[in-house]
């Protein structure tokens, strides 16, 4: 189990994070939405051990995660927002990296590797450098990479970003299969139609503070709306989309 307690965040005394609490259980996939700068970003680097909170504490399994953080990230798989790979490194070579760097034992390794690689479509490209694969092929690596020690944890920051229709539809299934095998599951994205499938909770951040923690299916009832998209606009965007489309069609006619 993962639990928030009271996480802030402030960059130069400006709160990115604001006071935020929840937790995520195993079996579950819960959902963290919210408009673009609303602090997702944030909340999953001081999680992940990347930044560190200026309030507030990340606990698994009750423990706070930086008594022992080595300990903790072993039992994470993340996928980052941003693809930080090492261009010059072909898959192969990226995933040999990372599987060493888990302590997986070769031959376990490369059956893993094999196994990602093949199911993802990039078989034919071990061996090119990563330099020169599209989008959605570094995508697929850093998704490999993050799953390929199996852990208990798992924590998505926008992981559909540059995949096919296909691949889309195979992380989803797989997201909802990671979950069916008891792991932890915690997906933040912007594809309100993908979450609202997967997820049995959403956490909708605005402005740096959880304004909504509860499953789709009873805000849909407590709010009298029909899909998440309608809660998310009212919760978090608080701004007619029609209406700020057509004053930028008019900002671009002045
Ligand atoms: N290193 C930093 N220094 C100063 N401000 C930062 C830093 N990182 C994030 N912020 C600010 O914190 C706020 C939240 O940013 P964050 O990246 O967490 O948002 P997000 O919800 O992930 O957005 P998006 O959906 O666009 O990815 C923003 O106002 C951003 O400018």
């Amino acid at each position: 189990m993962l639990e928030l307690r009271s996480l802030t965040k402030r960059f130069s005394g400006i709160p990115a994070v604001d006071d935020v609490s929840f937790t995520a259980l195993p079996g579950q996939v819960t959902g963290y939405l919210g408009p673009n700068g609303s602090g997702k970003s944030t909340t999953v680097k001081m999680i992940t051990g990347l930044l560190e909170p200026s309030e507030g504490h990340v606990l698994w399994q009750g423990t706070d995660v930086r008594a022992d953080l080595t300990a903790f990230q072993a039992q994470l798989g993340y996928v980052p927002e941003e693809p930080y790979l090492y261009p010059h490194l072909t898959g192969a070579e990226y995933l040999e990296l990372t599987g060493e760097l888990r302590l997986i034992p070769r031959q376990r390794l490369w059956l893993k590797i094999e196994a990602f690689l093949r199911e993802f479509g990039l078989w034919e490209d071990r061996y090119t450098a990563i330099a020169s694969y599209s989008k959605g092929m570094r995508q697929k690596i850093l998704l490999a990479a993050a799953l390929l020690h199996d852990p208990a944890l798992v924590i998505l920051d926008e992981p559909f970003s540059g995949l096919d229709v296909h691949s889309a539809l195979v992380l989803r299934r797989l997201i909802q299969t990671l979950a069916e095998s008891g792991k932890t599951v915690l997906f933040s994205s912007h594809e309100l139609e993908t979450v609202e499938r997967v997820c049995s909770r959403v956490v909708i951040l605005h402005k740096g503070k959880a304004v909504a923690n509860d499953s789709v299916e009873n805000l849909r009832g407590l709010m009298e709306l029909p899909t998440l998209e309608a809660i998310f606009t009212q919760l978090a965007l608080r701004q007619d989309p029609d209406e700020m489309a057509q004053r930028l069609a008019e900002a671009m006619r002045q």
